[in-house]
Protein backbone atom coordinates (compact mmCIF):
# COMPACT_ATOMS: atom_id res chain seq x y z
CA UNK A 1 0.00 0.00 0.00
CA UNK A 2 0.86 3.47 -0.25
CA UNK A 3 1.74 5.68 1.72
CA UNK A 4 -1.12 8.44 2.65
CA UNK A 5 -1.31 11.43 1.17
CA UNK A 6 -2.69 14.25 3.02
CA UNK A 7 -1.77 17.78 3.66
CA UNK A 8 -1.45 17.84 7.13
CA UNK A 9 -2.52 21.42 7.66
CA UNK A 10 -5.52 20.03 6.23
CA UNK A 11 -6.51 18.47 8.97
CA UNK A 12 -8.38 19.54 11.82
CA UNK A 13 -5.33 18.78 14.25
CA UNK A 14 -3.70 21.27 12.85
CA UNK A 15 -6.26 24.16 13.38
CA UNK A 16 -6.61 23.19 16.56
CA UNK A 17 -2.81 23.16 17.17
CA UNK A 18 -2.36 27.16 15.49
CA UNK A 19 -5.67 28.38 17.61
CA UNK A 20 -3.60 26.55 20.65
CA UNK A 21 -0.43 27.80 19.69
CA UNK A 22 -1.49 31.19 20.07
CA UNK A 23 -2.81 30.60 23.43
CA UNK A 24 0.64 28.88 24.78
CA UNK A 25 3.30 30.64 23.16
CA UNK A 26 3.82 33.19 25.63
CA UNK A 27 3.87 30.22 28.53
CA UNK A 28 6.66 29.97 30.52
CA UNK A 29 7.65 26.89 31.31
CA UNK A 30 8.61 27.55 34.09
CA UNK A 31 5.35 28.27 35.12
CA UNK A 32 4.05 25.19 33.53
CA UNK A 33 6.31 23.13 36.14
CA UNK A 34 4.94 24.89 39.23
CA UNK A 35 1.35 24.94 38.29
CA UNK A 36 1.95 20.98 38.21
CA UNK A 37 4.04 18.49 40.41
CA UNK A 38 3.67 15.91 38.74
CA UNK A 39 4.51 17.33 35.34
CA UNK A 40 8.14 15.83 35.15
CA UNK A 41 6.62 12.23 35.70
CA UNK A 42 4.07 12.68 33.69
CA UNK A 43 5.99 13.75 30.77
CA UNK A 44 8.94 10.66 31.15
CA UNK A 45 9.15 7.65 28.87
CA UNK A 46 11.31 5.07 30.80
CA UNK A 47 11.95 2.10 28.78
CA UNK A 48 14.45 -0.33 28.80
CA UNK A 49 17.58 1.94 29.97
CA UNK A 50 16.34 4.65 28.33
CA UNK A 51 14.88 7.28 31.07
CA UNK A 52 13.13 10.19 28.34
CA UNK A 53 12.21 13.14 29.83
CA UNK A 54 10.43 15.53 27.59
CA UNK A 55 8.82 18.26 30.46
CA UNK A 56 11.18 20.73 29.66
CA UNK A 57 8.89 21.57 26.40
CA UNK A 58 6.85 24.51 25.64
CA UNK A 59 3.53 21.94 25.92
CA UNK A 60 1.05 21.31 28.26
CA UNK A 61 -1.80 18.23 28.18
CA UNK A 62 -3.81 19.96 25.56
CA UNK A 63 -0.60 20.47 22.83
CA UNK A 64 0.11 16.42 23.36
CA UNK A 65 -3.64 15.66 22.90
CA UNK A 66 -3.75 17.60 19.21
CA UNK A 67 -0.37 16.38 18.16
CA UNK A 68 -1.57 12.84 18.89
CA UNK A 69 -4.63 13.85 17.02
CA UNK A 70 -2.53 14.94 14.21
CA UNK A 71 -0.43 11.74 14.39
CA UNK A 72 -3.66 9.85 13.93
CA UNK A 73 -5.45 12.09 11.15
CA UNK A 74 -1.77 11.66 8.67
CA UNK A 75 -2.86 7.81 9.56
CA UNK A 76 0.62 7.32 10.85
CA UNK A 77 -0.34 3.83 11.83
CA UNK A 78 -1.32 2.82 8.52
CA UNK A 79 2.10 4.25 7.14
CA UNK A 80 4.07 2.38 10.09
CA UNK A 81 2.48 -0.87 9.12
CA UNK A 82 3.95 -0.21 5.25
CA UNK A 83 7.19 0.70 6.48
CA UNK A 84 8.24 -2.47 8.53
CA UNK A 85 6.16 -4.83 6.01
CA UNK A 86 8.37 -3.77 2.54
CA UNK A 87 5.34 -1.98 0.63
CA UNK A 88 6.95 0.52 -1.40
CA UNK A 89 7.11 3.59 0.78
CA UNK A 90 9.97 4.92 -1.40
CA UNK A 91 7.75 5.68 -4.76
CA UNK A 92 9.84 8.17 -6.75
CA UNK A 93 12.53 4.91 -6.71
CA UNK A 94 9.72 2.51 -6.69
CA UNK A 95 11.80 0.58 -3.89
CA UNK A 96 10.66 -0.85 0.01
CA UNK A 97 12.33 0.58 2.77
CA UNK A 98 13.21 -2.01 4.57
CA UNK A 99 16.68 -1.45 6.91
CA UNK A 100 14.42 -2.93 9.91
CA UNK A 101 14.43 -6.26 8.50
CA UNK A 102 18.34 -6.50 8.74
CA UNK A 103 17.59 -6.42 12.01
CA UNK A 104 15.00 -8.25 12.39
CA UNK A 105 15.37 -12.08 14.07
CA UNK A 106 15.49 -15.15 11.68
CA UNK A 107 12.56 -16.05 12.70
CA UNK A 108 10.86 -12.93 10.91
CA UNK A 109 9.24 -13.35 7.79
CA UNK A 110 9.90 -9.99 5.81
CA UNK A 111 8.42 -10.28 1.78
CA UNK A 112 9.73 -8.25 -0.98
CA UNK A 113 8.20 -9.37 -4.19
CA UNK A 114 7.04 -12.56 -2.60
CA UNK A 115 10.19 -13.45 -1.24
CA UNK A 116 11.31 -13.91 2.00
CA UNK A 117 14.55 -11.69 2.57
CA UNK A 118 15.76 -12.86 5.56
CA UNK A 119 17.45 -16.47 5.11
CA UNK A 120 19.73 -13.81 2.36
CA UNK A 121 19.96 -11.48 5.38
CA UNK A 122 21.10 -14.25 7.48
CA UNK A 123 23.75 -15.60 4.96
CA UNK A 124 25.22 -12.16 4.32
CA UNK A 125 25.00 -11.89 8.28
CA UNK A 126 26.90 -15.42 8.76
CA UNK A 127 29.83 -14.13 5.84
CA UNK A 128 30.71 -11.49 8.01
CA UNK A 129 30.54 -13.28 10.78
CA UNK A 130 33.22 -15.73 9.69
CA UNK A 131 35.11 -13.05 7.58
CA UNK A 132 35.23 -10.83 10.91
CA UNK A 133 36.89 -13.68 12.86
CA UNK A 134 39.45 -14.47 10.59
CA UNK A 135 40.59 -10.96 10.20
CA UNK A 136 40.67 -10.33 14.08
CA UNK A 137 42.32 -13.44 14.85
CA UNK A 138 44.62 -13.27 11.97
CA UNK A 139 43.99 -16.21 10.55
CA UNK A 140 43.69 -14.22 7.17
CA UNK A 141 46.73 -12.63 6.18
CA UNK A 142 48.21 -10.07 3.58
CA UNK A 143 50.48 -11.23 1.08
CA UNK A 144 53.51 -11.47 2.76
CA UNK A 145 51.86 -13.61 5.18
CA UNK A 146 51.49 -11.06 8.08
CA UNK A 147 48.13 -10.47 10.03
CA UNK A 148 46.29 -7.54 9.48
CA UNK A 149 46.61 -4.60 11.52
CA UNK A 150 45.05 -2.16 9.48
CA UNK A 151 41.40 -1.76 7.61
CA UNK A 152 40.60 1.05 5.02
CA UNK A 153 36.91 1.92 4.37
CA UNK A 154 36.40 3.72 2.01
CA UNK A 155 32.99 5.09 1.13
CA UNK A 156 31.07 8.00 1.20
CA UNK A 157 27.88 9.27 2.69
CA UNK A 158 25.93 6.80 3.66
CA UNK A 159 28.75 4.13 3.15
CA UNK A 160 31.02 6.27 5.41
CA UNK A 161 28.90 8.52 8.07
CA UNK A 162 26.85 5.11 9.60
CA UNK A 163 30.48 3.01 10.03
CA UNK A 164 32.94 6.13 11.04
CA UNK A 165 30.11 7.19 13.92
CA UNK A 166 29.54 3.96 15.48
CA UNK A 167 33.42 2.94 15.19
CA UNK A 168 34.01 5.78 16.69
CA UNK A 169 31.09 5.75 19.41
CA UNK A 170 32.87 2.37 20.10
CA UNK A 171 35.48 3.24 20.45
CA UNK A 172 35.76 1.59 23.91
CA UNK A 173 35.13 -1.83 22.70
CA UNK A 174 37.40 -1.75 20.09
CA UNK A 175 40.09 -4.28 19.06
CA UNK A 176 43.61 -4.35 18.10
CA UNK A 177 42.56 -3.74 14.42
CA UNK A 178 42.92 0.37 13.53
CA UNK A 179 40.58 1.60 11.79
CA UNK A 180 40.46 4.26 9.00
CA UNK A 181 37.82 5.84 6.86
CA UNK A 182 38.79 7.59 3.41
CA UNK A 183 35.78 9.60 2.00
CA UNK A 184 36.50 13.08 0.43
CA UNK A 185 37.80 13.31 -2.99
CA UNK A 186 40.28 15.31 -1.62
CA UNK A 187 43.32 13.91 -2.69
CA UNK A 188 44.67 15.23 0.71
CA UNK A 189 42.63 12.81 2.23
CA UNK A 190 43.56 9.51 1.10
CA UNK A 191 46.99 10.66 1.16
CA UNK A 192 47.01 11.49 4.83
CA UNK A 193 45.78 8.29 5.36
CA UNK A 194 48.57 6.56 3.16
CA UNK A 195 50.94 7.54 5.24
CA UNK A 196 49.99 5.98 7.83
CA UNK A 197 49.35 2.07 6.17
CA UNK A 198 51.87 -0.70 5.69
CA UNK A 199 50.71 -2.53 2.47
CA UNK A 200 51.50 -6.03 3.61
CA UNK A 201 49.00 -5.63 6.73
CA UNK A 202 46.44 -3.47 5.47
CA UNK A 203 42.63 -4.71 4.52
CA UNK A 204 40.48 -2.87 2.31
CA UNK A 205 36.83 -2.78 2.16
CA UNK A 206 35.49 -0.27 -0.76
CA UNK A 207 31.52 0.74 0.20
CA UNK A 208 29.21 1.56 -2.31
CA UNK A 209 25.81 0.84 -2.44
CA UNK A 210 25.99 2.13 -6.54
CA UNK A 211 29.47 1.25 -7.21
CA UNK A 212 29.38 4.51 -9.69
CA UNK A 213 29.82 7.00 -6.69
CA UNK A 214 32.97 9.19 -7.70
CA UNK A 215 34.52 10.01 -4.65
CA UNK A 216 34.67 6.28 -3.55
CA UNK A 217 35.88 5.08 -7.18
CA UNK A 218 38.40 7.77 -6.93
CA UNK A 219 39.98 6.93 -3.74
CA UNK A 220 39.85 2.97 -4.58
CA UNK A 221 41.73 3.25 -7.64
CA UNK A 222 44.51 5.33 -5.64
CA UNK A 223 44.63 3.31 -3.02
CA UNK A 224 44.77 0.33 -5.47
CA UNK A 225 47.50 1.90 -7.14
CA UNK A 226 49.74 2.76 -4.31
CA UNK A 227 49.08 -0.62 -2.83
CA UNK A 228 50.34 -2.17 -6.20
CA UNK A 229 53.98 -0.08 -5.79
CA UNK A 230 54.44 -2.98 -2.95
CA UNK A 231 52.51 -5.77 -4.01
CA UNK A 232 51.78 -7.63 -7.27
CA UNK A 233 48.33 -8.11 -8.88
CA UNK A 234 47.52 -11.40 -7.01
CA UNK A 235 48.07 -9.85 -3.79
CA UNK A 236 45.06 -7.39 -4.44
CA UNK A 237 42.49 -10.38 -4.05
CA UNK A 238 43.44 -10.69 -0.52
CA UNK A 239 43.42 -7.09 0.39
CA UNK A 240 40.50 -5.77 -1.02
CA UNK A 241 36.85 -6.56 -0.28
CA UNK A 242 33.77 -4.51 -1.44
CA UNK A 243 30.30 -3.94 0.08
CA UNK A 244 27.90 -3.12 -3.08
CA UNK A 245 24.69 -4.14 -5.23
CA UNK A 246 25.95 -3.44 -8.04
CA UNK A 247 28.27 -6.83 -8.69
CA UNK A 248 29.07 -6.38 -11.97
CA UNK A 249 31.07 -2.92 -11.40
CA UNK A 250 32.69 -4.02 -8.49
CA UNK A 251 34.05 -7.48 -10.80
CA UNK A 252 34.60 -4.04 -13.13
CA UNK A 253 36.68 -2.46 -11.04
CA UNK A 254 38.55 -6.18 -9.81
CA UNK A 255 37.66 -7.19 -6.97
CA UNK A 256 36.90 -11.09 -6.81
CA UNK A 257 33.17 -12.22 -6.98
CA UNK A 258 34.28 -14.34 -3.43
CA UNK A 259 35.28 -10.51 -1.74
CA UNK A 260 31.98 -8.97 -2.46
CA UNK A 261 29.23 -8.31 0.39
CA UNK A 262 25.94 -8.25 -1.09
CA UNK A 263 23.93 -5.58 0.17
CA UNK A 264 20.30 -4.87 -1.20
CA UNK A 265 18.58 -2.40 -3.46
CA UNK A 266 15.71 -1.77 -0.32
CA UNK A 267 18.28 -0.45 2.40
CA UNK A 268 18.39 3.35 1.68
CA UNK A 269 22.14 4.50 1.65
CA UNK A 270 21.91 6.64 4.91
CA UNK A 271 20.40 3.31 6.78
CA UNK A 272 22.59 0.56 5.80
CA UNK A 273 24.85 0.53 8.81
CA UNK A 274 23.45 -2.91 9.95
CA UNK A 275 23.99 -4.34 6.13
CA UNK A 276 27.49 -5.81 5.55
CA UNK A 277 28.19 -1.70 5.17
CA UNK A 278 28.63 -2.21 8.81
CA UNK A 279 31.50 -4.93 7.96
CA UNK A 280 33.79 -2.28 9.55
CA UNK A 281 31.85 -1.91 12.30
CA UNK A 282 31.94 -6.18 12.77
CA UNK A 283 35.72 -5.92 12.18
CA UNK A 284 36.52 -2.76 14.58
CA UNK A 285 34.72 -4.10 17.58
CA UNK A 286 34.23 -7.86 16.80
CA UNK A 287 30.90 -9.56 15.05
CA UNK A 288 29.52 -9.82 18.64
CA UNK A 289 29.23 -6.23 19.18
CA UNK A 290 28.18 -5.63 16.05
CA UNK A 291 25.39 -8.03 16.51
CA UNK A 292 24.48 -6.43 19.74
CA UNK A 293 23.91 -3.08 17.91
CA UNK A 294 21.43 -5.04 15.37
CA UNK A 295 19.70 -6.29 18.29
CA UNK A 296 18.92 -3.12 20.24
CA UNK A 297 18.09 -1.56 17.35
CA UNK A 298 15.54 -4.04 16.74
CA UNK A 299 14.18 -3.59 20.23
CA UNK A 300 13.89 0.06 19.13
CA UNK A 301 11.84 -0.86 16.05
CA UNK A 302 9.70 -3.17 18.35
CA UNK A 303 9.02 -0.57 21.06
CA UNK A 304 8.27 2.03 18.03
CA UNK A 305 5.46 -0.72 16.29
CA UNK A 306 3.97 -1.95 19.19
CA UNK A 307 3.91 1.45 21.71
CA UNK A 308 1.15 3.84 22.19
CA UNK A 309 1.99 6.73 20.35
CA UNK A 310 1.74 8.79 23.92
CA UNK A 311 4.47 6.97 25.09
CA UNK A 312 6.34 5.79 22.25
CA UNK A 313 9.95 7.91 22.20
CA UNK A 314 9.99 7.96 18.72
CA UNK A 315 6.38 9.37 17.60
CA UNK A 316 6.60 11.76 21.24
CA UNK A 317 10.38 13.44 20.02
CA UNK A 318 8.60 13.63 16.35
CA UNK A 319 5.73 15.00 17.38
CA UNK A 320 7.62 18.13 19.40
CA UNK A 321 9.78 18.66 16.70
CA UNK A 322 6.57 19.17 14.33
CA UNK A 323 4.87 21.73 16.98
CA UNK A 324 8.84 23.69 17.49
CA UNK A 325 8.85 23.89 13.44
CA UNK A 326 5.95 24.38 12.36
CA UNK A 327 4.10 26.57 14.92
CA UNK A 328 7.21 28.16 16.69
CA UNK A 329 9.22 28.35 13.20
CA UNK A 330 12.15 27.11 14.54
CA UNK A 331 14.64 26.21 11.85
CA UNK A 332 17.15 24.05 13.78
CA UNK A 333 17.56 21.68 16.09
CA UNK A 334 20.79 20.67 18.37
CA UNK A 335 21.47 17.31 19.51
CA UNK A 336 24.27 17.66 22.63
CA UNK A 337 25.95 14.11 23.37
CA UNK A 338 27.57 14.09 26.86
CA UNK A 339 30.02 12.14 25.84
CA UNK A 340 32.66 12.34 23.76
CA UNK A 341 32.47 9.28 22.45
CA UNK A 342 29.46 10.67 20.04
CA UNK A 343 31.99 13.22 18.54
CA UNK A 344 30.29 12.04 15.34
CA UNK A 345 26.77 11.94 15.94
CA UNK A 346 25.31 14.79 14.76
CA UNK A 347 27.32 14.85 11.46
CA UNK A 348 26.08 11.04 10.89
CA UNK A 349 22.26 12.37 11.80
CA UNK A 350 22.81 15.73 9.08
CA UNK A 351 22.74 13.11 6.58
CA UNK A 352 20.09 10.95 8.10
CA UNK A 353 17.65 14.00 8.74
CA UNK A 354 18.28 16.21 6.56
CA UNK A 355 19.02 13.89 3.14
CA UNK A 356 15.66 12.81 4.39
CA UNK A 357 13.35 15.36 5.21
CA UNK A 358 14.81 18.24 2.91
CA UNK A 359 12.37 17.79 0.61
CA UNK A 360 9.59 20.68 -0.97
CA UNK A 361 7.02 18.25 -3.09
CA UNK A 362 4.74 16.72 -1.11
CA UNK A 363 3.19 13.29 -1.97
CA UNK A 364 0.74 13.96 -4.83
CA UNK A 365 3.87 15.53 -6.34
CA UNK A 366 2.91 19.52 -5.56
CA UNK A 367 4.56 22.27 -3.58
CA UNK A 368 3.87 22.47 0.10
CA UNK A 369 2.47 24.85 2.04
CA UNK A 370 4.28 24.77 4.96
CA UNK A 371 8.03 23.75 6.68
CA UNK A 372 9.55 20.31 6.22
CA UNK A 373 12.78 19.13 7.34
CA UNK A 374 14.69 20.72 10.23
CA UNK A 375 18.74 21.70 9.97
CA UNK A 376 20.61 19.38 12.72
CA UNK A 377 23.47 20.25 14.34
CA UNK A 378 25.51 19.79 17.93
CA UNK A 379 28.70 19.01 19.54
CA UNK A 380 29.71 17.09 22.19
CA UNK A 381 28.88 18.56 26.05
CA UNK A 382 30.78 20.28 27.69
CA UNK A 383 32.94 21.06 24.94
CA UNK A 384 29.59 23.06 23.03
CA UNK A 385 28.92 24.46 26.20
CA UNK A 386 32.14 26.97 25.67
CA UNK A 387 31.47 27.44 22.21
CA UNK A 388 27.82 27.84 20.69
CA UNK A 389 25.27 27.35 23.62
CA UNK A 390 25.41 31.35 24.31
CA UNK A 391 23.17 31.63 21.43
CA UNK A 392 20.90 28.94 22.33
CA UNK A 393 20.68 30.12 25.83
CA UNK A 394 20.67 34.24 25.06
CA UNK A 395 20.45 34.59 20.97
CA UNK A 396 17.52 35.62 19.16
CA UNK A 397 16.80 32.00 17.41
CA UNK A 398 14.41 29.05 19.37
CA UNK A 399 17.19 25.49 18.92
CA UNK A 400 15.10 23.00 20.70
CA UNK A 401 17.82 20.46 21.79
CA UNK A 402 18.18 17.26 22.45
CA UNK A 403 20.51 16.16 24.99
CA UNK A 404 22.23 12.66 25.49
CA UNK A 405 23.91 11.07 28.64
CA UNK A 406 24.97 8.26 30.10
CA UNK A 407 24.82 7.23 33.88
CA UNK A 408 28.07 5.17 33.83
CA UNK A 409 31.08 6.52 31.98
CA UNK A 410 33.35 3.75 30.34
CA UNK A 411 36.62 4.30 31.80
CA UNK A 412 34.53 4.48 35.67
CA UNK A 413 36.36 8.11 36.19
CA UNK A 414 33.85 9.27 39.09
CA UNK A 415 35.46 12.06 39.48
CA UNK A 416 34.77 13.08 35.82
CA UNK A 417 31.42 11.78 35.05
CA UNK A 418 30.20 13.75 38.05
CA UNK A 419 31.33 17.24 36.65
CA UNK A 420 30.37 15.79 33.22
CA UNK A 421 26.78 15.13 34.14
CA UNK A 422 26.34 17.94 36.75
CA UNK A 423 26.90 19.51 33.17
CA UNK A 424 24.03 18.10 31.59
CA UNK A 425 21.65 18.67 34.18
CA UNK A 426 22.68 22.50 34.51
CA UNK A 427 22.51 23.18 31.29
CA UNK A 428 18.92 21.53 30.63
CA UNK A 429 17.60 23.00 34.15
CA UNK A 430 19.22 26.84 32.99
CA UNK A 431 17.89 27.43 29.36
CA UNK A 432 14.76 26.00 31.29
CA UNK A 433 14.62 28.55 34.10
CA UNK A 434 16.56 30.95 32.60
CA UNK A 435 17.93 34.19 35.52
CA UNK A 436 14.79 36.85 36.31
CA UNK A 437 16.02 40.52 36.87
CA UNK A 438 15.66 40.00 40.56
CA UNK A 439 17.93 37.07 40.59
CA UNK A 440 20.48 39.02 38.55
CA UNK A 441 19.96 41.97 41.14
CA UNK A 442 20.39 39.67 44.15
CA UNK A 443 23.92 38.46 42.74
CA UNK A 444 25.20 41.71 41.57
CA UNK A 445 23.80 42.71 45.40
CA UNK A 446 26.64 40.95 46.74
CA UNK A 447 29.72 42.25 44.42
CA UNK A 448 31.33 45.82 44.58
CA UNK A 449 28.94 47.71 41.92
CA UNK A 450 27.49 51.26 41.86
CA UNK A 451 24.22 51.68 41.05
CA UNK A 452 24.76 52.96 37.87
CA UNK A 453 26.98 49.73 37.16
CA UNK A 454 24.27 47.58 38.17
CA UNK A 455 21.67 49.23 36.10
CA UNK A 456 24.26 49.02 33.15
CA UNK A 457 24.97 45.22 33.18
CA UNK A 458 21.25 44.46 34.04
CA UNK A 459 19.88 43.38 30.83
CA UNK A 460 22.71 41.78 29.66
CA UNK A 461 22.67 39.57 32.58
CA UNK A 462 19.08 38.48 32.34
CA UNK A 463 18.20 35.22 31.26
CA UNK A 464 14.86 34.24 29.60
CA UNK A 465 14.65 30.56 29.65
CA UNK A 466 11.70 28.55 27.93
CA UNK A 467 14.46 27.02 25.97
CA UNK A 468 13.04 23.48 24.80
CA UNK A 469 14.86 20.40 25.53
CA UNK A 470 14.34 16.43 25.49
CA UNK A 471 16.60 14.95 27.91
CA UNK A 472 17.83 10.77 26.68
CA UNK A 473 19.25 9.69 29.85
CA UNK A 474 20.83 6.41 29.30
CA UNK A 475 22.42 3.33 31.68
CA UNK A 476 25.58 3.29 29.41
CA UNK A 477 27.30 3.34 26.18
CA UNK A 478 26.92 -0.11 24.76
CA UNK A 479 26.50 -1.20 21.15
CA UNK A 480 23.05 -2.46 21.88
CA UNK A 481 21.93 0.94 23.47
CA UNK A 482 23.80 2.54 20.87
CA UNK A 483 22.10 0.68 17.86
CA UNK A 484 18.55 1.79 20.38
CA UNK A 485 19.59 5.51 19.71
CA UNK A 486 20.12 5.08 16.21
CA UNK A 487 17.07 3.41 15.25
CA UNK A 488 14.93 5.89 17.52
CA UNK A 489 16.25 8.60 15.24
CA UNK A 490 15.35 6.75 11.94
CA UNK A 491 12.01 6.17 13.30
CA UNK A 492 11.71 10.23 14.65
CA UNK A 493 12.47 10.59 10.75
CA UNK A 494 10.10 8.45 9.30
CA UNK A 495 7.51 9.77 11.43
CA UNK A 496 8.05 13.35 10.56
CA UNK A 497 8.65 12.20 6.83
CA UNK A 498 4.75 11.29 7.23
CA UNK A 499 3.37 13.86 8.41
CA UNK A 500 4.98 16.26 6.62
CA UNK A 501 3.29 14.32 3.17
CA UNK A 502 6.82 14.01 1.60
CA UNK A 503 9.12 10.98 0.51
CA UNK A 504 11.42 10.36 3.15
CA UNK A 505 13.49 7.75 1.22
CA UNK A 506 15.07 9.43 -1.63
CA UNK A 507 17.21 12.32 -2.38
CA UNK A 508 17.08 13.85 -6.16
CA UNK A 509 19.10 16.94 -4.50
CA UNK A 510 22.00 15.51 -4.50
CA UNK A 511 22.09 14.58 -8.49
CA UNK A 512 22.08 18.37 -10.08
CA UNK A 513 25.37 19.47 -8.68
CA UNK A 514 26.97 15.64 -9.26
CA UNK A 515 26.14 16.12 -13.03
CA UNK A 516 27.59 20.10 -13.49
CA UNK A 517 31.01 18.56 -11.60
CA UNK A 518 31.17 16.01 -14.21
CA UNK A 519 30.54 18.34 -17.41
CA UNK A 520 33.36 20.58 -15.97
CA UNK A 521 35.65 18.30 -15.00
CA UNK A 522 35.98 17.79 -19.07
CA UNK A 523 36.48 21.57 -19.59
CA UNK A 524 39.20 21.51 -17.25
CA UNK A 525 41.37 19.09 -19.90
CA UNK A 526 40.20 21.32 -22.42
CA UNK A 527 38.09 18.53 -24.07
CA UNK A 528 34.88 20.42 -23.75
CA UNK A 529 33.46 23.68 -23.45
CA UNK A 530 29.76 24.98 -21.64
CA UNK A 531 28.06 27.85 -20.88
CA UNK A 532 28.37 29.02 -17.70
CA UNK A 533 27.37 32.42 -15.89
CA UNK A 534 29.92 34.61 -15.59
CA UNK A 535 31.00 33.91 -12.06
CA UNK A 536 31.28 30.41 -12.61
CA UNK A 537 33.04 30.99 -15.99
CA UNK A 538 35.61 33.35 -14.12
CA UNK A 539 36.18 30.73 -11.31
CA UNK A 540 36.68 28.41 -13.92
CA UNK A 541 39.23 30.37 -15.56
CA UNK A 542 41.12 31.17 -11.80
CA UNK A 543 41.29 27.63 -11.26
CA UNK A 544 42.51 26.86 -14.42
CA UNK A 545 45.51 29.31 -14.35
CA UNK A 546 46.43 28.36 -11.23
CA UNK A 547 46.14 24.53 -10.84
CA UNK A 548 49.75 22.32 -11.53
O1 LIG B 1 27.01 4.05 -1.40
P1 LIG B 1 27.07 4.89 -2.62
O2 LIG B 1 26.27 4.35 -3.75
O3 LIG B 1 28.52 5.11 -3.02
O4 LIG B 1 26.48 6.29 -2.28
C1 LIG B 1 27.04 7.16 -1.36
C2 LIG B 1 26.16 8.37 -1.10
O5 LIG B 1 26.11 9.18 -2.25
C3 LIG B 1 24.94 9.78 -2.73
O6 LIG B 1 25.29 11.02 -3.26
C4 LIG B 1 23.77 9.92 -1.81
O7 LIG B 1 23.41 11.25 -1.61
C5 LIG B 1 23.95 9.26 -0.47
O8 LIG B 1 22.68 8.93 0.02
C6 LIG B 1 24.79 8.03 -0.56
O9 LIG B 1 24.90 7.47 0.72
Amino acid sequence: MALPTINPTTTEAWKNLQNHFEDIKNTHMKDLFANDPDRADKNTIIWEDFYVDFSKNRITEETMKYLLQLADEVKLKDAMQGYFSGDVINETEGREVLHTALRAPKSAKVLVDGEDVMPEIYRVKAEIETFTNKVVNGELKGFTGKAFTDIVNIGIGGSDLGPAMVVESLQYYKNHLTTHFVSNVDGDHVNEVIKTLDPETTLFVVVSKTFTTQETLSNANTLRTWFLEHANQEAVASHFVAVSTNIEKVKEFGIDEANIFPMWNWVGGRFSLWSAVGLTISLAVGYKNFESLLEGAHDMDEHFKTTDFDKNIPVVLALLSVWYNNFFNAESEAVIGYSQYLTQFATYLQQGIMESNGKSIDRNGDRVNYQTGTLIWGEPGTNSQHAFFQLIHQGTKLIPADFIGYVESLHGNSDHQDKLMSNFLAQTEALLNGKTEEEVLSEMATQNLSEAEKSKLLPFKVFEGNKPTNTLFIKKLTPASLGKLIAMYEHKIFVQGVIWNIFSYDQWGVELGKQLASKILKEFDGSENYEHDNSTLNLLNFYKKGRQ
